[in-house]
This record gives C-alpha cells, sequence and structure tokens, in this order.
C-alpha cells in the first residue's frame, strides 16, 4: 500500500465519520491503522479484548476500546513521511494573562498542602485553546511523525467522543507474553547537548520510580531497574529510568496499580487525585490518561543469533500489549485545538517556572499548528 493510499483511507475515515486511531510506535518506521467498520462505542473493563484503547485520566470513566473484530487493520511500511510534510514552527505565546494567574495560584495552593504535608509531590495541568490554519487532522499526524521519531505518535478519533493527536514520550506498560517493561519519567529542562539535573528533578523523578516499584511488586516475580538516564523529547529533556521483568498476575491488575502514576498525577495516589479533580480549572479527560494496543497477536521470530540453526525457521505467536501516557497531545474541535499542558509540583518547586515549564512543553504541539 502506498502511503498516499494509507492516508486517503484515514481521511475517508474520518469524512465518513467513523472510528479509527493511526499511530507509531517510538523509533520504528511503520504506521499502523486500525478503523472500526461502526460508529458504536465499545468499551474495555477488564483490558481482555484485542483492540486499542484509550483511556481517560481519571480510571472511573470508561475505557473505550476500538475492537480488532469490528476493524480494518492496515499496515503501512517506510512511509514517505519527511519529504511530504513542511513543518512551520514559529514559536508564538498564546496564553492569557488570566490563565498564568490561574496556573500559578493553583501551583500556590499546592505548595501550601505539600508544606503541610498533605502530599509529597502533585502534577498540575492547564488547557490552552488556540486556532487552526491547517484543520485536517491527518495532516497534522503527519507533521509530528516528521518531527518526533522517538515519541508514540498518534491520530484517534471517534464521532460520539472526539479527535485527539499527540506524541508522547512517556511509556505506562510493554508487555509482551508475561515479560513487562515500563518506565519513570519525571523532570523537564530544554534541550542541551550537556545536561546538568538538579535536585529538584533527581529527586522528583525518584518519587516516581520508588512508586512505581513498589506498586508493581506484588504482582511481579522478578524485577530489574535501569540506570537513570536522559530522554530527548522533541527540544525538551526528561529523566528516565527503565524498569522490566516478568509478571505474575492479570493486566488489568497492574494497569490498575500503575495508573496515575505519580509522573502524571501525585503521592499519594489518591488524595493527589482528588486535589487534582477539585482543584485545577477545567477536566482533563484523556490527557495524562493511557493509550495504546491491547492483546495484538504478533508472529515473533526466534532470536537469530541463537547457535541452533534449525530453531530459527521457529515462529511464536505472542501477545502483545503497548500502553502510553497521553501526554503532549491535543484536542481539535472544528477550527480549534485544545493543547494539554502540566508539570510535577514539588516542596521545590517556583510557581513562575512552573507555568513557564507549561509554556515550553505546548511549543511539542504548536511546532506543528503554526
Ligand atoms: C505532565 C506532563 O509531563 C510529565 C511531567 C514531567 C515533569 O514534571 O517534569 C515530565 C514528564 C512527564 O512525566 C506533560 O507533558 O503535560
Amino acid at each position: 500500500m502506498s502511503t498516499d493510499d494509507f492516508f486517503k483511507v484515514a481521511e475517508n475515515q474520518f469524512k465518513v465519520a467513523l472510528p479509527f486511531v493511526i499511530y507509531r510506535t517510538p523509533y520504528t518506521n511503520t504506521i499502523k491503522g486500525i478503523f472500526q467498520e461502526n460508529d458504536l462505542v465499545y468499551n474495555s473493563q477488564h483490558l481482555e479484548e484485542s483492540g486499542f484503547v484509550f483511556s481517560p485520566f481519571n480510571s472511573e470513566n470508561n475505557t473505550v476500546l476500538l475492537p480488532l473484530e469490528h476493524s480494518e487493520i492496515l499496515t503501512l511500511e517506510n512511509p514517505e513521511i519527511v519529504s511530504r510534510v513542511t513543518t512551520p514552527n514559529n514559536k508564538k505565546d498564546t496564553f492569557t494573562t488570566e490563565a498564568k494567574t490561574a496556573h500559578i495560584n493553583l501551583v500556590s495552593k499546592a505548595l501550601e498542602a505539600i508544606k503541610k504535608d498533605t502530599f509529597k509531590k502533585v502534577v498540575l495541568s492547564r488547557k490552552e485553546t488556540v486556532s487552526l490554519t491547517e484543520t485536517n487532522p491527518i495532516v497534522l499526524f503527519q507533521r509530528l511523525l516528521a518531527n518526533y521519531s522517538s515519541a508514540f505518535v498518534y491520530c484517534w478519533y471517534h464521532p460520539k467522543i472526539g479527535l485527539w493527536l499527540g506524541a508522547t514520550p512517556e511509556t505506562l506498560l510493554n508487555v509482551t507474553g508475561n515479560r513487562f517493561t515500563t518506565m519513570s519519567l519525571a523532570g523537564t529542562q530544554s534541550f542541551t547537548e550537556q545536561p546538568v539535573w538538579k535536585g529538584k528533578e533527581t529527586e522528583e523523578q525518584q518519587l516516581v520510580t520508588d512508586f512505581i516499584i513498589d506498586s508493581l511488586q506484588p504482582h511481579v516475580e522478578s524485577l530489574s531497574v535501569g540506570n537513570t538516564e536522559t530522554l530527548r523529547a522533541g527540544h525538551l529533556l526528561h529523566l528516565r529510568t527503565k524498569i522490566s521483568g516478568i509478571l505474575k498476575t492479570k493486566l488489568s491488575t497492574i494497569v490498575k496499580a500503575l495508573h496515575p502514576t505519580p509522573a502524571v498525577c501525585g503521592l499519594p495516589k489518591e488524595i493527589t487525585k482528588q486535589f487534582i479533580l477539585n482543584h485545577e480549572n477545567y477536566k482533563r479527560e484523556f490527557y495524562t490518561g493511557f493509550l495504546g494496543e491491547l492483546n495484538i497477536k504478533e508472529d515473533k521470530k526466534r532470536n537469530p543469533n541463537r547457535r541452533n540453526v534449525e530453531n530459527n525457521a521457529y515462529h511464536t505467536i505472542k501477545s502483545i500489549t503497548r500502553l502510553y501516557v497521553n501526554l503532549r497531545c491535543m484536542q481539535l474541535t472544528d477550527t480549534k485545538a485544545h493543547l494539554y499542558v502540566g508539570g510535577g509540583i514539588t516542596k521545590d518547586s517556583n510557581p513562575e517556572h512552573e507555568f513557564q515549564e507549561t509554556v515550553t512543553k505546548a511549543e511539542t504541539m504548536k511546532k506543528v499548528i503554526f
């Protein structure tokens, strides 16, 4: 299938108002599309189905599923993207002074609660609305692809729910058979060749790592924690620690234990979740929720480096789940884009700097809009 044909299918599905998702996993050059054949809203209760899930921040709300059994699946290998798109890349501040004041007040409120020991860390966010000149989501998706090779890039649409696009650097959970990998991601600075991380960022990221380890411990047979490294996400850098091991419980238990992690919610989890739901000035909806492939059967070849050449002929079918945290994302409504941005607040946070961090994060999406 040609690149043109693939995107024509997506544009047509959008035109006739049927649900779909098109996406590319980090560092790969394959775009997949799941095109639902009807406009029903399917939900996943226990993450046992096969398909693509789109789940909100508030886990009391439904997880939407595009089921494989009611969809057509298309795969596009080595698409010609970079030669097809131009990225406008004009920086532009679009926040209002009211929005700035509201965010600074919100961060100050959190700092008071941290001082009183109500919680240790909370992630606070806001929504910024901008007008689009390019309103075709498929074009915006291609611009995201061309710019963010290390991200999970997607465009998700359901006529009864809405249209979301994003390029997220954060994996919630990857599972192949019973092997899993996840990551602790936190701390932000603008890209530089030789980054230096301050105590605020390393401590904030360590809180996330410790939470993930503690939450997974009862559900795993083995667990290993990698070194903490710098991850580039477009013009930003974050601290990341990879965590992997073998699961001994079902997927829904693990996802429930992890989501929402303190990378997007806070510590302790329930108290900060309530603080967010009560005090943020808007509804997060699917921002900081999770999304991705659920229980997809893939044909895994044996490791070609193995000595026993005869065995190389064997394939095994494995069930694969790849879930990402919905960050650096936007929701499109007609000619507007709603950008969602936030950051972690700890005792050392400065409200003005925290606001600036959300402005910098919004540039990830603005790069493909203006
Ligand atoms: C909340 C966001 O990002 C999260 C918060 C970070 C931070 O506080 O430094 C860094 C990466 C993400 O875990 C966002 O991008 O909106």
